[in-house]
């Protein structure tokens, strides 16, 4: 037997990213693990890795890929450019998060970060086409069947928006670092969307109706964020004829 401090320092030197295709997706349950291996139990299995799995496996060097079912595509192929793009605005949630962490709108940090763990779903969704023979890979990244996450983000929504000042004219991206950064990250989502269009027919319609409300919610969520952190949100000014303060 091995403690768990053991193991836990053997799992720093194994990130997630790391591991094989497989390993990446949300149904791993456990990591444990003693000086020389890493042992990952999973619903329907239990592998072993060397404890130091290396960052770089040198097989994506010429411009392909795998998906999770082990298909090799290029790295421009439709699946990587949606894959590339939640996992862009995940890691711009991050930055979100950062910038929330410690001020007036942190409460809405753990969102964020289940909101990662999802997009991490979707991902897990989109590299394993619905029509592929394994049908028990399929099965295992079925994405949100009830639609839970999606009427989730709709509860988020309704309730982040109460006492949200209203405007009749546009609001620009702005209230601050942290909603000026979910406004960022509300474009992406949208960029997102449309790199899931030319793959409806491979993934869960939950996974496009989930990103699809994900970019409401990042909107309602930046303009929270100014609220809650007492930041004027600046609006949109017809510019016609109008000379600015610096042409003056
Ligand atoms: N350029 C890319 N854009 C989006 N997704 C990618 C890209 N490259 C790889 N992926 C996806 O991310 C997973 C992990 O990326 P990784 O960099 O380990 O893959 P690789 O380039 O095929 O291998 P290696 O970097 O070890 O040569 C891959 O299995 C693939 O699904």
């Amino acid at each position: 037997m091995f403690s768990t401090r053991t193991a836990a320092r053997n799992l720093l030197t194994v990130s997630r990213r790391q591991l094989p295709g497989a390993m990446q997706l949300s149904s791993t349950r456990m990591l444990f693990g003693d000086k020389n291996k890493i042992t990952i139990k999973s619903p329907d299995e239990v592998k072993s890795y060397p404890a130091t799995i290396k960052v770089y496996t040198r097989t994506g060097d010429k411009g392909t890929s795998s998906l999770f079912t082990g298909e090799r595509r290029g790295k421009n192929d439709a699946v990587f450019e949606a894959l590339g793009t939640t996992d862009e605005l995940s890691s711009m949630l991050g930055l979100a998060i950062a910038h929330l962490e410690g001020s007036s709108a942190q409460s809405l940090v753990p969102r964020l970060e289940t909101i990662q763990c999802l997009l991490q779903d979707v991902g897990s969704n989109v590299a394993t086409p619905v029509n592929s023979k394994s049908q028990s890979k399929v099965k295992r990244t079925r994405f949100d069947p009830d639609g839970f996450h999606c009427t989730n983000l709709e509860a988020w929504i309704d309730e982040m928006s109460v006492g949200l000042p209203v405007h009749r004219s546009f609001i620009l991206p702005s209230g601050g670092l942290a909603a000026s950064t979910l406004h960022v990250a509300r474009t992406i989502c949208r960029r997102a969307e449309r790199t899931l269009v030319p793959l409806k027919n491979d993934i869960d319609k939950e996974s496009m109706m989930f990103v699809n409300r994900l970019s409401d919610f990042l909107f309602v969520a930046a303009r929270w964020t100014a609220m809650q952190q007492n930041i004027t949100e600046k609006i949109y000014v017809h510019q016609k004829g109008r000379v600015t303060e610096f042409d003056k």
